[in-house]
């Protein structure tokens, strides 16, 4: 079978993650194209990835085996019900829109249409992304494996029995990406504040982050017991722990994560 082609409807932070994830791991720029009404913000992209790209959605509709609708989800009812009923036969649709329901989508492209909803996230662009992945009764056994191919191109992905845990992905991975630099952007603060040149704090910081991910990732025990393993008793760390304990990061994670996942809850509601 040829490689698929794949459409990106809109061009901006999630679809430019994906596209050049996709890109990393082989795939022919040919086989992918990208619609964005702003003119400019697909030329930036062209000249990033050597990909084509267009203006008009429906020339993806048209001639994409894959339709990855990649729009903010305010927006994604107009741009769903202004593209052509006359789609590419055995076309699939992929939306990653957070607060976005298989039900709503269905409604405006048609109920007869293949759609899965993916939740990646941006270090997708690195071939590190967790996408979350649910498919409609339509979607066929193939449409399915050429999901999984295309996104664990770039890192891993789950398929998920029921809908409504698009939103537990949300608060973990999808947003997840965030948590964890704004921790970092902390350590960073926190590192200047005792003396360290900022430039100095940051790469510490940051490798201290990626050397934990892959230590973490790689380990055959879990992060619980890792970060005991750092706990020299009566040692330093011990105080960070308890002081992060003390002023309840556990519950403010908790907290977060709730309100991520509520909020798409509530998106999903008012966009239907
Ligand atoms: N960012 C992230 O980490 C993640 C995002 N998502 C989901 O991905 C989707 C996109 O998010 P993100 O990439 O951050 O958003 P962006 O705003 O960066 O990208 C959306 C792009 O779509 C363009 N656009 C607007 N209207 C149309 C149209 N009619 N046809 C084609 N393109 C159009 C926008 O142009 P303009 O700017 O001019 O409006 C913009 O370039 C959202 O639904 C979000 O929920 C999912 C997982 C993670
Ligand atoms: O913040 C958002 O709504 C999107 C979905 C997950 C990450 N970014």
């Amino acid at each position: 079978m040829t490689a698929p082609i794949i459409g990106f409807i809109g061009a901006g932070n999630m679809a430019t993650s994906l596209i050049g994830g996709l890109l990393q791991k082989n795939m022919k720029p040919e086989r992918i194209i990208a619609s964005d009404p702003k003119a400019e913000q697909g030329a930036a992209l062209s000249k990033q990835f050597q990909i084509r790209t267009v203006t008009d959605n429906a020339v993806l509709a048209a001639e994409c085996d894959v339709l990855l609708l990649a729009v903010k989800p305010q927006v994604m009812q107009a741009v769903c019900r202004a593209l052509p009923a006359e789609r590419k036969p055995g076309q699939l649709v992929i939306s990653i829109a957070a607060g976005i329901s298989c039900d709503s989508l269905a409604e405006w492209l048609g109920d007869t249409t293949p759609i899965v909803r993916c939740m990646p996230n941006t270090p997708s662009l690195r071939g590190q992304g967790v996408s979350g992945l649910f498919a409609t009764a339509a979607v066929s056994e193939a449409q399915k494996e050429l999901t999984e191919t295309i996104f664990n191109a770039v890192g891993i992905s789950v398929w998920l029995e029921e809908e409504n845990l698009i939103d537990a992905v949300i608060a973990v991975s999808g947003s997840g990406p965030a948590y964890f630099f704004y921790m970092i952007e902390a350590m960073i603060d926190a590192g200047e504040k005792l003396g360290l040149p900022r430039d100095t704090a940051e790469r510490m910081a940051l490798f201290t982050a990626l050397g934990a991910a892959d230590m973490a990732v790689n380990s055959d025990v879990d992060v619980a017991e890792l970060r005991r393993r750092v706990c020299s008793p009566g040692g330093t760390t011990e105080q960070a722990i308890k002081t992060f304990q003390a002023e309840g990061l556990p519950q403010m994670v908790d907290h977060a994560m709730q309100a991520a996942a509520k909020r798409a809850a509530e998106m999903s509601k008012e966009l239907a």
